[in-house]
């Protein structure tokens, strides 16, 4: 069966890749060293080893079933790892659950779009909002003016987030109604919404056409510079990947089988050997 990427010798960098200095080497946001989760007999990742600089936009890639998702599930403990470590910010991440993650500054987005379809744009964000600052159920209940003056506040705070993709016009709009392209823009603000320091992308350019995807490139970019958080994101588009990821880390059957630049994984020979091996040309 054709495979849905492009094997990367085949996509040149951009001219206008937007390639900023790496900070990889100051204090890094996220080390994981010799992580690895089994089911079963499966090693679907295994020996897994990544640094990420507290600015920096990363890539994740490989063919189907290398084992990306589940790095983001060991990464948002979904999983718990079988081996290995994750330090956030220098602080171990064992035994964490997927909410104290988020709240420790991990947010993600998901391959298929996760949005409470029937609730408003708005609303979808301030969800993420509330995760950072609750107020009382008691508070809720009696309307109290704690509730009204945080209500307030995440009023404007999802307002200001929508706004980074233009979107603030469509605050009142049911999330379900929107086109697809501005679904998946609503979930990378409401996972903005839990202020994050490393963002998690799934294939964020899913199902765009090229210019929404230049689009989705900029805004990348524009919110890792406006937040100054670092960005990892998996994705099959390799212009996406190739123009604005500053490090690339490239899995096969769970294992790392090339890291660096956009230029040097594209001349790598065990990368686009792992590409070759299952893209079958026409
Ligand atoms: N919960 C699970 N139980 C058993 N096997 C799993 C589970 N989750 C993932 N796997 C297996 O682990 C391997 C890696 O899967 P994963 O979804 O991480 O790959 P991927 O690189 O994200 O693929 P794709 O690009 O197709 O999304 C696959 O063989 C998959 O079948």
């Amino acid at each position: 069966m054709a495979k849905k990427f492009d094997k990367p010798k085949m996509v040149p960098v951009p001219s206008h890749s937007i390639i900023p200095e790496r900070d990889i080497d100051k204090s890094p946001i996220l080390e994981c060293s010799h992580l690895g989760i089994d089911f079963g007999g499966l090693r679907a990742v295994d020996d897994f080893n990544l640094t990420i600089g507290r600015t920096e936009i990363a890539g994740l890639i490989g063919p189907n079933g290398a084992g990306k998702t589940t790095v983001f599930n060991l990464l948002t403990k979904v999983y718990q790892p079988t081996r290995g470590t994750i330090l956030l910010d220098g602080m171990d991440t064992s035994g964490k659950t997927t909410v104290q993650i988020n709240r420790m500054g991990i947010a993600r987005t998901f391959q298929n779009i996760r949005l409470f379809s029937n609730l408003s744009v708005e609303d979808n964000v301030k969800i993420g909002l509330h995760n950072q600052e609750p107020y009382s159920m008691l508070s809720g209940i009696l309307r109290l003016p704690n509730y009204w003056r945080q209500e307030k506040a995440a009023h404007q705070r999802a307002l200001e987030l929508l706004s980074i993709f233009d979107m603030q016009d469509l605050a009142g709009v049911k999330a379900g109604a929107l086109p697809y392209g501005a679904q998946r823009r609503l979930e990378i603000v409401r996972a903005l919404g839990t202020n994050p320091s490393l963002l998690l992308l799934d294939e964020p350019a899913a199902g765009m056409n090229p210019s929404e995807t230049a689009e989705l490139m900029e805004n990348i970019v524009k919110i890792r510079d406006t937040f100054q958080i670092a960005i990892l994101l998996i994705e099959h588009d390799m212009s996406l990947v190739m123009g604005i990821c500053e490090g690339i880390c490239v899995l096969n059957f769970g294992q790392v089988i090339a890291k660096g630049t956009a230029e040097e994984i594209q001349n790598n020979p065990e990368v686009i050997k792992a590409y070759l091996g299952t893209h079958k040309e026409a």
